[in-house]
């Protein structure tokens, strides 16, 4: 029964933390991730191959709505994530990308036409899903709720650190106007904006390792689930 299939919510800002912590927790656990940016951040890049105008929200939905996005299980490393047969994976993480994301995420028809799509990941043994509405809109009734959050400063600082490994080159001013503009957009939109779920776990993670935010998370989620 679908009722019984325990979650756990894990909303922020970008650079908190959450796809890190999320993947700890869901491995650690055995469950299923929903990585519910890489759906926009999917979205955004599908804009752009079917040249379609991202301020256009009708000519958005019916992209949202057949998307073809697949997330491909790959043992020991990150999943590929293919959209339209092409792998993504790759593109989908830059800060260009991003933006446009939370651009197309601002439409409320277009987040209506991806809620069931997000929904259907609930499935035994329990899910773990991270975005900026899954404990207020898509998953409302999750026991365990968490906002992961961290000072612009050092959510840029990490953007920076894990963009230099990867070989992008990157500025640090540009990416804190990035982080502050995404924030500001994702804040203040009129449907489904970035705020903690009631009752949920805030967590700032400025002055945290993730091992220690991982085990703030566990020890909150065994204490409500149990
Ligand atoms: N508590 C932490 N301390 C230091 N670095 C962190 C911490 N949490 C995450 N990171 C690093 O910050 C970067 C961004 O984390 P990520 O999980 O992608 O954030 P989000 O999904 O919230 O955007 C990653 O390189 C990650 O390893
Ligand atoms: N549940 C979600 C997840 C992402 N998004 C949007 O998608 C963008 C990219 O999300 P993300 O989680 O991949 O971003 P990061 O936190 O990894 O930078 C965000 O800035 C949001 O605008 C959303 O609106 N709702």
């Amino acid at each position: 029964m679908p009722e019984s299939i325990p979650l756990i919510t894990i909303d922020g800002p970008s650079g908190a933390g959450k796809g890190t912590v999320s993947r700890i927790v869901a491995e650690q656990l055995g469950w299923n991730l929903l990585d519910s940016g890489a759906i926009y951040r999917v979205l955004a890049v599908a804009t752009q191959h079917h040249d379609i105008d991202v301020e256009h929200e009708e000519a958005i939905i019916p992209l949202a709505s057949h998307l073809d996005v697949e997330f491909k299980i790959v043992e020991n490393a990150e999943p590929r994530v293919m959209l339209e047969g092409e792998d993504v994976t790759d593109i989908i993480r830059t800060e260009e990308v991003g933006a446009v994301a939370s651009k197309v995420a601002a439409f409320p028809r277009v987040r209506e036409a991806l809620l069931r799509r997000q929904r259907a990941f609930k499935e035994a043994p329990g899910l773990l899903a991270d975005g900026r509405d899954m404990g207020t809109i898509v998953f409302p009734d999750a026991k365990v709720k968490v906002f992961l959050t961290a000072s612009a400063e050092e959510r840029a600082n990490r953007r920076m650190i894990q963009l230099q490994q990867k070989g992008v080159d990157v500025n640090i001013g540009r990416l804190l106007d990035d982080i502050r503009q995404r924030d500001e957009r994702d804040q203040n939109r009129k449907v489904a904006p970035l705020v903690p779920a009631e009752g949920a776990l805030i967590v700032d993670s400025t002055e945290l390792t993730i091992e220690q935010v991982v085990e703030k998370i566990l020890l909150f989620a065994n204490d409500k689930l149990s």
